[in-house]
């Protein structure tokens, strides 16, 4: 299991675009450009992706990448099957030969031979060598590279080379203004607006928070997640507790004082 999956022939997700990253999503596609989303974590990104492969009407491979993820995993090795050794693609081999979106999730997660591999991918020469078969692939119409990180980690061992990054035209996510993100969680959840309204302007007095007591702020995802809870049926304490407060941090002191925050909001 690589982690990847293929959304062909699904309509396009529900996505409300922020600024002109759809524009300049489709000017990369035209160009045969690859790029790189880089933003918190649970703000969009990957929905963007989904969205814009529908749209664009190409199939999508996504990967999460983790540390432990290889350039094998991406390109496909030698299995056993039927007592004999066949080969099998990884993800970014089938979205070459096929012409698809392939979509590295948190790319800078992966181990470093991974690099290597999107480096002739990502320039006009857009070619993939394959040492294991010897083939050199060149990249079907319609193939695109899109990578994503989030800066906001503060492991520097974690960084993408200039190298790596100079190859990629770039887009920067940040959490949605209120006007944006109150419709994105009314959609996502069917609560009323103006609980939404209230959850948005707490995740915001949170996210006034990062980097004093908070390594990230609270992501749409969590909003979301607390209104949909509360849209079942659940106390808007309890699930602002669930999905707000406690996925922030574990330290039960940070969380008490956070909790004097919702207090002070939710009134
Ligand atoms: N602009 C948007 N339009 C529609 N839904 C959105 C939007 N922004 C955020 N969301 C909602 O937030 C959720 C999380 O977004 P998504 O999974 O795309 O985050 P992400 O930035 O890719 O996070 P990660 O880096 O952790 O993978 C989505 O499932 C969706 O409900």
């Amino acid at each position: 299991m690589d982690g990847s999956f293929n959304t062909r022939g699904t309509d396009a997700p529900f996505y409300l675009p922020q600024a002109d990253e759809c524009d300049i999503f489709a000017a990369a596609y035209a160009r045969n450009l690859p790029l790189l989303l880089k933003g918190p974590t649970g703000c969009g990104k990957t929905r963007f992706v989904a969205y814009m492969a529908a749209r664009l009407g190409r199939p999508l491979y996504t990967v999460a990448c983790h540390d432990d993820l290889s350039a094998a995993d991406l390109i496909g090795r030698y299995l056993l099957k039927g007592g004999e050794t066949a080969w099998v693609d990884g993800p970014l081999t089938r979205a070459v030969r096929e012409g698809a979106i392939c979509y590295l999730d948190e790319v800078v997660e992966a181990r470093k031979d991974v690099a290597v591999v999107l480096h002739p991918l990502t320039d006009d020469r857009r070619i993939l060598p394959i040492d294991r078969t010897g083939e050199e692939l060149q990249a079907a119409p319609g193939f695109m590279l899109v990578a994503s990180y989030n800066p906001g980690y503060q492991n520097i061992m974690k960084t993408l080379k200039p190298s790596t990054r100079q190859r990629f035209l770039s887009v920067e996510f940040t959490f949605p203004r209120p006007e944006h993100e109150i419709p994105v969680v009314v959609r996502e959840s069917g609560l009323d607006a103006d609980r939404v309204s209230l959850l948005v302007r707490l995740a915001n007095k949170l996210r006034g928070l990062k980097g004093q007591d908070l390594e990230e702020g609270v992501s749409t995802r969590l909003v979301v997640y607390a209104a949909t809870l509360i849209a079942g049926g659940m106390s808007m304490d309890r699930a602002i507790r669930a999905a707000m407060i406690e996925p922030l941090t574990d330290d039960a002191d940070i969380r008490a004082g956070l909790m004097d925050l919702v207090v002070a909001v939710m009134g």
